[in-house]
């Protein structure tokens, strides 16, 4: 038994390179490429042929030209009829001579193809040597006045074309800025590079002005007719070679002339260190160039790009913001008479209580209004939060706040919600800059805050998210607003939703999308988990997946999925190493009490695990609930969550075991929810978001080209044993002991007086019921009656377990 789990697990890690979808690719092999290359080598060759003759040939053959395809007619063409025929097609009717290159390229690929060459430069030759043809087509168009073979149709036309809009003088500025642009782009040609050209050529010219000139001064010297000049310029010459330490004395004696031409000599030597570095920056070039393509990746970058994971679903669409409801009422509009009214009301009720205010100042938000007052010197903070109910009194209003101090501010806050509530549509919080341009990993757009901005937050850093709130405050329209955000920002490749609906009806909607966001187990139907058994299955699948990306981080030297997934996309890391890229996974359960209830421990433990480990690696959890009570969300579970949401609750306990404190009892419902990220609260009015809005958006991306399948999660086999008798002793379930006597002392065997019990899953509790019954404390399946129990007592139990033993 044990041997069969150990096969089985080892089965479900190879599992996952199951869920990779394989990419369809047209190869050929080494004989095929041989056959293909020099086909097109021949043709090239050919071609070559037709274009050369028809240099020659092609007038003469034009008067038999139209009657193609007629085998009687001769014709000139090195390659007859064909010859003569594609040759007029390309040169005449095409673009002229430049065409000759036609023929080189498909000699060139014929080339590439048979010695298996790297076909992205090859790519770049038929780019290239394309975009040539046309620049000297139109170049030889420029300088001929009609149809002729040097520049084709093609390069004539165009040049009129060109010449009618901008004239001659603009067509060849046209061509010499092609011309510029090419030398750029492709020899990556700089302004340093002219510069360097010019010096250098420069510096030549220096060069043989001075061999010119030392090839002067000899007839100088020694010419017997020297003039006066030339006999001070001789002097001057021969100073310093006489007298290798000229006395002042010396320097005085010249006349003028002869320091002139003494200044001209000492030039020299400084020009001649000019020219040294023009030479040095040539150099450093050279060196840039030879540095560049070592690393393998990066020459993998450069020829095919960064790895794109869109690229299956390349032609994916984002759903438009259309599809997203507008609101009449969206506006916040003052109701100056409201705001006046609480105002006085606050400031009377206060002043009852003697509580003097020094200013007051208001913030409207789309369903509340904070009052910040600034209280008079020497009253205590805890006085006036004491009024809470006091004040809701007098303002005959629910959902009353107060928070005092406001953090970071030196006020004291009182909410009161406004009479007209205003709608916060999920199209306008989408639609908003913040959302639009966050670099957020998952960024999700709640709603507004109070002071009617709105709040995106993102879920990769939070990492883990609890949603509490009483039935119809709006919990499941705020799980439609994060997924809803989610799907308006990330490409199918890059999340991936695991859905937990143990109501049935909540997530539905979203099997349209099941090929392109949701994620299952692999033998599962549907993608959506509405059964409780089947959510241990995931939940511990996930718990696989968790290692199992942990260990691909290990291997890549990773430390979480930003860092891997860039590194992947580097092509740093090679999938023939078990390397992929890797999507988010959000966990959605939408009522986590109920799930609890039937499963206990099972569930909680792959949570707390989930919840604690998977940060990194890219598995958040947004676990709702409608009973926050302390046996559902459980110490482990509370510690795991920083970031929590409440929506209205009934009691301050509940809101107490949410947010660690009281507040969430005096929301208003309707999307009014308080989140929190570890310190202060903050009030939102939720988007709404309704059903038909996510059913229009579910539509429009399910009728788009998806995956083959739903992402497949690594195979979990759960410990459903079945029902074999002959269960080992030593593979009996921790809990058997225990259970055996709940069992014998209630003297009912009932899988279901377990699960209640010892809080377990009814796969569990069935599975110790098997073995109970291996061991014989009790009888066999009875249909819906219980089983007999056959240990009638606990001193009976202990002894023949304790037999056992022996
Ligand atoms: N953000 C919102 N803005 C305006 N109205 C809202 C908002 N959220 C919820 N509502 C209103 O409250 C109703 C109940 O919301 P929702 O179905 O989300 O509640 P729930 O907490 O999920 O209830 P249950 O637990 O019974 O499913 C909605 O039909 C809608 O009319």
């Amino acid at each position: 038994m044990a041997k069969k789990t150990t096969k089985k697990k080892t089965t479900t890690k190879k599992a996952k390179p199951k869920a990779k979808p394989k990419k369809l690719s047209f190869k050929l092999s080494s004989q095929q490429k041989l056959i293909f290359g020099s086909l097109l080598i021949i043709l090239g060759v050919l071609l070559f042929i037709s274009f050369l003759s028809f240099v020659f040939t092609g007038k003469e053959d034009q008067s038999v030209l139209s009657t193609f395809p007629e085998r009687s007619e001769e014709y000139k063409n090195w390659a007859s009829q064909l010859g003569a025929w594609v040759s007029e097609l390309f040169i005449t009717k095409g673009f002229g001579i430049p065409s000759f290159i036609f023929s080189g390229l498909l000699f060139l690929s014929g080339v590439y193809v048979t010695l298996n060459l790297k076909k992205a430069k090859l790519r770049k030759h038929w780019i290239w040597g394309t975009l040539i043809v046309i620049w000297l087509s139109i170049l030889f168009g420029f300088f001929t006045h009609k149809y002729d073979l040097l520049g084709g149709t093609i390069g004539y036309e165009m040049n009129h074309f060109f010449q009618d809009y901008i004239g001659k003088i603009g067509t060849a500025l046209l061509l010499l800025f092609g011309l510029i642009a090419y030398l750029a782009i492709r020899f990556k040609l700089t302004g340093d590079t002219f510069v360097t050209i010019f010096n250098r050529a420069k510096s030549n010219i220096k060069d043989d002005l001075k061999s010119e000139t030392s090839e002067t001064e000899p007839t100088v010297v020694f010419d017997n007719s020297l003039t006066e000049e030339a006999e001070a310029i001789k002097s001057a010459f021969e100073i310093p070679l006489d007298q290798p330490e000229p006395t002042i004395s010396n320097h005085s004696k010249p006349d003028t002339k002869v320091e002139n031409l003494k200044m001209e000599v000492a030039e020299k030597p400084i020009e001649e260190t000019v020219e040294e570095p023009a030479l040095k920056i040539e150099v450093e070039t050279v060196e840039e160039e030879k540095s560049e393509s070592d690393n393998l990746s990066d020459k993998l970058v450069e020829d095919f790009g960064q790895f794109d994971p869109t690229l299956e679903l390349s032609k994916y669409q984002f759903p438009p913001l259309d599809l997203l409801k507008k609101y009449d009422n969206e506006g916040i509009s003052i109701d100056q008479e409201e705001l006046e009214e609480n105002k006085n009301r606050i400031v009377e009720t206060l002043s009852n209580y003697k509580i003097g205010i020094s200013s007051i100042k208001a913030t409207i938000g789309p369903t509340v209004t904070l009052y910040e007052i600034v209280p008079e010197a020497g009253i205590r903070i805890s006085k006036i939060k004491n009024l809470e109910d006091d004040i809701a009194l007098s303002l005959a209003a629910l959902g009353i706040r107060i928070i005092a101090p406001i953090p970071g501010k030196g006020t004291i806050g009182i909410e009161v919600p406004n009479k007209n509530s205003t709608i916060v549509s999920m199209r306008s919080v989408i639609a908003s800059q913040k959302f639009q341009k966050s670099e957020m990993q998952l960024p999700i757009a709640f709603g507004k805050t109070i002071s009617n901005e709105t709040f995106v937050v993102d879920l990769a850093k939070m990492p883990h998210m609890l949603m509490a709130g009483a039935t119809g405050q709006g919990k499941s329209v705020g799980l439609n607003a994060v997924l809803t955000s989610l799907l308006y920002k990330k490409h199918p490749a890059e999340v991936k939703f695991v859905l937990v609906d143990p109501k049935k009806v909540e997530l539905t909607l979203f099997n349209k999308i099941e090929r392109h966001y949701l994620a299952k187990l692999p033998d599962s139907e549907d993608a959506i988990i509405t059964d409780n058994t089947k959510v241990i299955n995931t939940l511990n699948s996930l718990c696989i997946e968790m290692d199992n990306r942990y260990e691909m981080l290990k291997n890549a030297f990773c430390r979480n999925i930003a860092e891997y997934n860039a590194k992947f996309k580097a092509r740093k890391l090679n999938p023939n190493d078990g390397h992929a890229f890797l999507p988010y996974i959000v966990l959605v359960v939408d009522e986590f009490a109920d799930l609890i209830m039937t499963a206990g421990k099972e569930v909680e433990t792959p949570i707390a695990r989930l919840a604690q480990l998977a940060r990194a690696i890219g598995i958040h959890l947004i676990i709702a609930t409608q009973r926050p009570s302390v046996n559902v969300i459980t110490g482990i579970i509370k510690a795991n969550f920083p970031a929590r949401i409440a929506f209205r609750v009934t009691s301050k306990i509940d809101s107490r075991t949410i947010l660690d404190g009281s507040g969430a009892d005096q929301l208003i419902g309707r999307g009014d929810m308080l989140y929190t990220q570890g310190n202060d609260l903050i009030r939102i009015q939720c988007a709404f978001v309704d059903t038909p809005e996510v059913e229009k958006i579910t539509e429009f991306i399910g009728s788009q080209k998806a995956y083959p399948d739903a992402h497949l999660l690594p195979e979990y086999v759960g410990e459903e044993g079945g029902t074999n008798l002959d269960i080992d002793i030593s593979d009996r379930d921790k809990l058997f002991r225990d259970a055996a006597e709940i069992i014998v002392t209630a003297q009912q065997g009932s899988a279901s007086l377990l699960q209640r019990k010892l809080k377990l899953g009814y796969n569990r509790a069935g599975r110790i019921i098997d073995q109970l019954e291996a061991a014989g404390i009790v009888g066999s399946f009875e249909g819906s009656k219980a089983r007999q129990v056959l240990v009638p007592d606990l001193v009976a139990l202990n002894q023949l377990l304790d037999n056992e033993k022996q």
